[in-house]
């Protein structure tokens, strides 16, 4: 895939988000708010405008046992699960499989009313990285989701209003040491998630109407997604 027309870009979206997901959200001063808290899920977001529309960055950090982080993006990245977790989807779409990691996809969401129905076209990308804070710990994993054009699905040249997002889930794995001698079962693991996003509507969408939508859908997302991976791999092999 290092050929691909995409690979310049991929690599440096992925550095980008990869370094803003890992940034904490610090100390109240960074202009990050605290709208959402269940059990270990915070979600925060940041009030930004572009063009008169709401793009509210949004930064939801979670820790769920059981389960690695390799499992939440297997689960997150490929195409056969997402209408199982995505609840809002209404259409998907592989356009292109540029290599076992990387993919094209369009999607149509339900419409949130008043606004007009929105799709969009996305490269996804899976990679695997080290663990820049325990080096013999399990590896970190994360899926980026970033709007890109392609041919066979223009723009606003349907129904629906293009949206523009980049979206990061970034899952850091910690195995806690079993007594000596025991196997390591998924008592024992712990993954701290962090899910970025930045969408940009693409349309006129009223300001009141996206706060509500985003405040109502990205906790449960978080909860649904989490709960679907546990219930899937909860006996299965851990996925390291
Ligand atoms: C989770 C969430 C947050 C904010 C809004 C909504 C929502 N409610 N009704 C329609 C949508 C909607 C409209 C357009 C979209 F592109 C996505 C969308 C959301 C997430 C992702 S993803 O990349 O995180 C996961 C892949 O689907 C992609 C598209 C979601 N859902």
């Amino acid at each position: 895939a290092t050929l691909h027309r995409l690979w310049p870009e991929i690599e440096k979206v992925v550095k980008q988000e990869v370094a803003m997901a890992k940034l904490g959200v610090g100390e109240s001063g960074t202009g990050w708010q605290l709208f959402a808290e269940d059990g270990e899920m915070r979600m925060y977001r940041r009030e930004e405008e572009v063009d008169g529309m709401v793009v509210d960055p949004l930064k939801a950090v979670h820790v769920v046992k059981g389960i690695t982080g390799r499992e939440l993006c297997h689960y997150f990245f490929n195409p056969q699960y997402r209408y199982d977790w995505e609840t809002t989807l209404e259409h998907m779409n592989v356009l292109e499989t540029i290599s076992e990691d990387t993919l094209i996809f369009h999607q149509t969401h339900k419409r949130i009313w008043p606004a007009s129905q929105r799709d969009v076209v996305f490269w996804s990308h899976l990679r695997r990285l080290p663990n820049d804070q325990d080096r013999d710990g399990p590896d970190i994993w994360t899926v980026v989701n970033n709007s890109t054009e392609h041919p066979d699905h223009p723009a606003n040249a349907g129904k629906c209003v293009r949206i523009f997002l980049t979206v990061c889930l970034l899952c850091q794995t910690r195995v806690d040491p079993p007594k000596a001698g025991a196997p390591v079962s998924r008592d024992d693991i712990t993954c701290k998630i962090t899910y970025c996003s930045v969408v940009n509507p693409g349309g006129w969408a009223p300001a009141s109407v996206l706060r509500a939508v985003y405040k109502r859908e990205y906790p449960k997302f978080l909860k649904r997604f989490t709960a679907y991976v546990k219930n899937q791999t909860k006996d299965k092999p851990i996925m390291y």
